[in-house]
């Protein structure tokens, strides 16, 4: 089987083209962290809903303090007291105060508040009488119905991905059961006679065997950006049974990834067993490196994905191309689909030669006086995983230009951005 190799930016785009939403369902409240709004949402009422003080203190009328200093204070009779979650049943009259604690409705006839400390022995509860110590203006201390958020307004938009602040909008306006964008589900199958399960001791990793590091790896990334990862157990390099659980998988899975056997060795069975099983191979093999082998198909509605086996072309193949597909899976648009692109001033050279294919580098974007910067010092090849470790970014290099220390470059970032060592 041949297929031409394509260039990164039309893989991604084919990628997308054929991404379905997994749909949309209402879910629980305490239950959305993370997820993405599946409907633009309006506010119902004013926030607040009602005018409250601010402040812990009298609800006055501010022209009857106008002329109040220390040295000539107004006295106003208090004539009741609201605490936050009551209503006070009086209207103010002229020279009259009522006592109000923070959060409490504004009484009728009332325009400002005087705080405690604005007072002379205010504090004290149960006084019939306070002398106000300073002139206030009308609406001080007040919290005016509406000032907030006003009704009709537009809240939160699709798309918008919900944490805690989004969160404690929606409950402020009673949306227990909040409309979001399914995640998509996503089997993780790593294939090689080499591999045994993770949990191994070193007794049974013999020579020649290792430890399945990738189902890890992609299970995370399928988490950090909002997709639902079951782990398959590995599969030997055998045509029958790696067809098996490929069917299986389809029958259950949004997303199918293969990790490994996607070159051209001799037990390098993914491809064709796909191509067998009727996914229509959309691309294999990328002009990138690492992880040119990268093969994707669509079954259906779902999406299957062959990632290279060597760990960092498996995590550069996932970045690239399957964490795209999840965040537009569950309803993620435009610039927030792919990983956030940056540009950076190189440190370092890339010490090596130009190809024909995109190169991605790992490195470490920083901050310095204002400006990012990005250190590629260290070790690039494919099966290198000690520079999984203080990585947050890929450095891209394109093919018509090695950029050279000090110039600016195109990053993909993927971790948080670090400061200067
Ligand atoms: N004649 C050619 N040979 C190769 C080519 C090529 O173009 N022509 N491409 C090379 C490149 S580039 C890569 S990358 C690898 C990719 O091969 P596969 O995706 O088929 O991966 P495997 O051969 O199965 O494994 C490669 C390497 O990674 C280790 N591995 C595999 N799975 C796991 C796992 N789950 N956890 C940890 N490590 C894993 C495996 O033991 C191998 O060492 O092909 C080149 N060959
Ligand atoms: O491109 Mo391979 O992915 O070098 O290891």
């Amino acid at each position: 089987m041949n297929q031409r190799p394509i260039f990164i930016d039309e893989a991604v785009q084919m990628i997308l083209q054929h991404v379905c939403s997994a749909g949309a369902h209402l879910l629980n409240l305490p239950e959305t962290e993370g997820h993405i709004l599946a409907e633009d949402l309006y506010a119902s009422t004013d926030v607040p809903h009602f005018s409250k003080s601010m402040m812990d203190g009298f609800a006055i009328r501010s022209e009857d303090v106008q002329d109040a200093s220390f040295s000539s204070p107004v006295t106003l009779k208090v004539i009741d007291e609201v605490m936050a979650g009551e209503v006070s049943s009086c209207r103010l009259q002229p020279g009259e105060a009522i006592r109000i604690m923070t959060g409490a409705p504004i009484p009728a006839g009332a325009d400002a508040v005087c705080r405690f400390e604005q007072t002379r022995d205010g504090f004290k509860q149960n006084i019939r009488e306070v002398a106000i110590l300073t002139p206030v203006r009308a609406g001080e201390s007040i919290s005016f119905c509406g000032e907030d958020i006003q009704k009709g307004q537009l809240l939160l938009s699709e798309g918008s991905q919900i944490g805690p602040s989004e969160a404690s909008i929606l409950a402020t306006f009673g949306i227990a059961d909040v409309p979001v964008f399914k995640k998509p589900r996503v089997g993780i199958v790593s294939t090689g006679s080499e591999l045994v399960d993770y949990r191994s001791t070193a007794e049974e990793v013999s020579d020649g065997k290792l430890r399945n590091s990738n189902s890890i790896l992609v299970s995370q990334l399928i988490q950090q950006h909002g997709g639902i990862p079951r782990i398959y157990p590995y599969v030997s390099d055998d045509p029958e049974a790696l067809q098996e659980r490929l069917r299986s998988m389809l029958e259950r899975e949004d997303i199918v990834v293969f990790t490994g056997g996607v070159s051209v060795g001799d037990k390098d069975y993914i491809p064709h067993i796909c191509r067998e099983t009727g996914v229509d191979i959309k691309f294999w093999k990328v002009m990138i490196r690492p992880g040119q082998p990268a093969m994707f198909g669509v079954f259906g509605k779902r999406l299957v994905f062959g990632l290279s086996g060597n760990p960092a072309a498996c995590f550069i193949n996932a970045l690239l191309f399957l964490v795209p597909a999840i965040r537009a899976m569950n309803g993620r648009k435009g610039d927030q689909v792919t990983l956030p692109a940056l540009t950076a001033r190189l440190i370092g050279d890339v010490g090596q030669k130009p190809v024909k294919h995109t190169r991605f580098l790992r490195g470490n974007v920083f901050l310095d006086e204002g400006q990012l910067f990005v250190d590629i010092q260290r070790a690039q090849s494919s099966a290198i995983m000690s520079s999984f470790l203080g990585t947050n970014c890929l450095v891209r290099i394109d093919s018509d230009h090695i950029p050279k220390h000090g110039e600016l470059v195109s990053i993909y970032q993927y971790g948080l951005i670090g400061k200067p060592v």
